[in-house]
């Protein structure tokens, strides 16, 4: 199965009364790299929470896709909540990333062939057994990753996948990246790195609240526009004068 198309319209989300999104639209067309990019606090994170069921929000998200079955998702955080002293090995996490029956009885055999592949793709190969708790930021952000091959997704959210990768991080993520699209994976990708999101995405789109622009990066990252979403103090009037 190929990706999914998505369609978020009208999307609006307030939290402890105060409004983080704002009649928000946006369309992923099916197997393409949609790059979501804007400043801190612009409302990415809470765009990608919404997608995921997980907040309560105004306004449709439609994800459509082929054939009469939901396809596979995967989720990569910005980050994991975790105390480092826990005894979790890297195993252990992926099991409790990667699957429902509970992580205690190891990883479910349909996937426990896919973990030491996936952990070799992000290179990582050999530290199936290490304490996720013992391993640096790079390194666990290369196993959250891995998590997200593990189940062959149709579609992808990805929030900030890069944050504290290293060079040859970088290069392995770029090269997931080109993995997905020669599947046909849709990709939806929360970015703050520019450079990547012109190599790599199809798609960029400002989001300060609102949606001040979506289209191909080469057409939409140039600096006005690049300082009115990381600078705008009222992002309707910039919306209006950007249009
Ligand atoms: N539970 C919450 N209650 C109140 N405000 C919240 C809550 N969660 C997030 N926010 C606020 O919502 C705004 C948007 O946060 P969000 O994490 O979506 O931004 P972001 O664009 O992903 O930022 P960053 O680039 O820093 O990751 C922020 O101002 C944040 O403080």
């Amino acid at each position: 199965m190929s990706g999914p198309s998505i369609e978020i319209s009208g999307l609006s989300l307030a939290l402890g009364g105060t409004s983080i999104l704002e009649d928000v639209a946006l369309r992923v067309a099916p197997g393409t790299i949609q790059a979501v990019v804007g400043p801190n606090g612009g409302g990415k994170s809470s765009l990608v929470s919404a997608l995921l069921g997980l907040m309560p929000h105004r306004g449709t998200i439609d994800i459509d896709w082929p054939g009469d079955r939901p396809g596979v998702l995967a989720y990569v955080p910005q980050s994991l909540a975790f105390d480092p002293g826990l005894p979790m090995t890297v195993s252990d996490v992926l099991a409790v990333m990667c699957q429902r029956r509970p992580a205690f009885l190891g990883p479910a055999r349909r996937l426990a062939g896919r973990y030491d592949q996936a952990l070799e793709r992000v290179g990582m190969a050999g530290k199936r057994h290490r304490r996720f708790g013992a391993l640096s930021g790079g390194e666990r952000q290369r196993v959250l990753l891995a998590q997200a091959l593990i189940p062959d997704p149709d579609l992808v959210i990805l929030d900030e996948p890069m944050t504290a990768l290293d060079e040859a991080g970088a290069v392995i993520f770029e090269d997931v990246l080109a993995g997905f699209r020669a599947r046909g994976v849709t990709v939806l990708w929360v970015e703050h790195d520019l450079g990547a999101v012109r190599r790599l995405a199809d798609h960029a789109c400002g989001l300060n609240r609102a949606v001040l622009f979506n289209g191909p990066p080469s057409a939409v990252l140039a600096a006005e526009r690049l300082l009115a979403l990381f600078s705008a103090p009222s992002q309707r009037s910039l919306r209006e004068a950007l249009s």
